[in-house]
């Protein structure tokens, strides 16, 4: 009889495509056999019940900001990942920028990787940075693994992270097309958002709402239009990252049945947050582009449901709560970024499946298939099949809980679903075969919580 590491029992295995009730054998970190409707003839060192469980392609989260090397006072590897493995993340994608040095040549990219090394709980891959001083630096990034790269049409928060200008996207776009590589791209114009921005604070209006019009959704749509030019003229693949409206989703729908390579992300906070959250919460619920109101939440979760969204992430971007907090009531000032990472499942069971019926073969397929299809990692990641690695998310959906700061792996405990009554629970995340993350506890390399 077949000896494994690991066998999990009896639970719901959800993939893109079905439900369907079985075994799974794990040993040297990949998943061995799988026995569908019967109880698989095998033994393990360890075993885990999984009754009345789903079992999930482990959660790929494409879009971090983990802040180090350089920054790791704002979160860290060590505490971004944890929080990731508490959420039923395997994978994520750092971000190069707000780490610092930022990821935009090779040197600074193996600073990274040593960090990471010595850090992360779960699997990561890098992006590389596209700025208008790097474009030489292209080729040698994609050489040495970068998932992708990423550039900003407007000013990314950071100052050593520069945005691209017109000429920067057109001649990064033709090298990145001639290498094969990819660029994810935040789009929104600077044109529109400077000078509204700018207006507003020469009238003294810094309210949540004045910050939100300074950043309307028709930057956005704007800014891409501009980038899908691009794309069609260079042939370079793109991945448009945080699309806060289905009317920018639109636009890139257009574009696919035109024949462009190109994709479109979205957040959990766009499908489960406000402008009035934003006024009621704080800094804490600010981000770029902006939250919106309620029937954009509404028309974001029809593209959801339609197929017109390819990957949710969560764009988890933190800085210590004093960079936070809206000082004088000015909106402007506070950082722009929200910390999500252990909560994107949390919300799309909860938005998703509980309250809007989506199956959850679907959310299977935006937070774990998808992604992995996208950025070639397909079939060893994002599945759940013979000979794939052993990247698994175990769900209770029995469960309910109010989140609360303690519950938080951050290395600043600040959220804005703190408080929020989540529907269903991760209790267990497995990474390469290993138990990262299990009833509450982070369990490797020690346990706590
Ligand atoms: N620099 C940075 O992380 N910016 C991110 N924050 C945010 O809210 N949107 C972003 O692009
Ligand atoms: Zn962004
Ligand atoms: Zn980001």
């Amino acid at each position: 009889m077949a000896m494994y590491d690991l066998i999990i029992r009896n639970g719901n295995i959800v993939t893109a495509d079905s439900i369907v009730q079985g075994d799974i054998a794990i040993s040297d970190g990949k998943i061995k056999e799988i026995s569908v409707g019967k109880t698989l003839e095998a033994t393990a060192n360890k075993e885990i019940k999984a009754d009345g469980k789903h079992i999930l392609p482990g959660i790929i989260d494409t879009h971090v900001h983990f802040n180090e090397p350089g920054r790791t006072e704002w979160e860290g590897i060590e505490t971004g990942s944890r929080s990731l493995a508490a959420g039923g993340v395997t994978t994520y994608f750092d971000m190069p920028l707000n780490s610092t040095p930022p990821t935009i040549n090779k040197e600074n990219l193996e600073l990274k990787r040593a960090a990471s090394e010595e850090k992360a709980v779960v699997n990561y891959r890098f992006w590389g940075g596209l700025v208008p001083e790097n474009i030489k630096d292209i080729k040698e990034l994609h050489e040495n693994g970068v998932i992708g790269f990423k550039a900003f049409m407007s000013p990314s928060g950071i100052t050593d992270f520069n945005h691209v200008d017109d000429i920067t996207i057109f001649k990064g776009m033709s090298e990145i097309a001639s290498i094969g590589s990819l660029l994810a791209v935040h789009a929104e114009s600077t044109v529109i958002c400077d000078q509204l921005a700018e207006e507003k604070q020469s009238q003294n209006k810094r309210s949540a709402k004045d910050f939100v019009e300074s950043r309307p959704i028709i930057s956005e749509i704007e800014a891409v239009r501009r980038i899908i030019s691009y794309a069609e003229a260079t042939g370079c693949r793109i991945h448009i990252v945080h699309a806060s409206s289905r009317k920018v989703v639109k636009e890139i729908s257009e574009a696919k049945l035109r024949g462009v390579d190109i994709t479109v992300e979205t957040c959990p906070h766009y499908l489960s947050l406000t402008i009035k959250d934003l006024e009621e919460k704080g800094g804490v619920a600010k981000c770029c582009p902006p939250l919106r109101d309620k029937n954009e939440i509404e028309d974001l979760w029809l593209a959801v449901a339609k197929g017109e969204i390819d990957v949710i992430a969560s764009d988890h971007s933190p800085a210590p709560p004093s960079m936070k907090e809206v000082v004088n009531g000015d909106y402007f000032k506070a950082w722009g970024g929200i910390s999500g990472a252990q909560s994107t499942l949390n919300v799309m069971l909860t938005e998703g499946y509980f309250n809007r019926s989506l199956p959850l073969e679907k959310i299977v397929e935006l937070l774990a298939t998808n992604p992995a299809k996208r950025f070639g990692l397909y079939p060893h990641k994002g599945s759940i099949l013979v000979d794939s690695d052993a990247d698994l998310t175990l769900i209770d959906l029995n469960e309910s809980f109010v989140l609360e700061e303690k519950d938080l792996f951050y290395r600043h405990k600040q959220s804005p679903y703190v408080g929020r009554t989540f529907k269903g629970m991760v209790t267990t995340t497995i990474v390469n075969g290993n138990l990262v993350f299990d009833n509450g506890y982070i369990t490797t390399p020690e346990k706590i919580r």
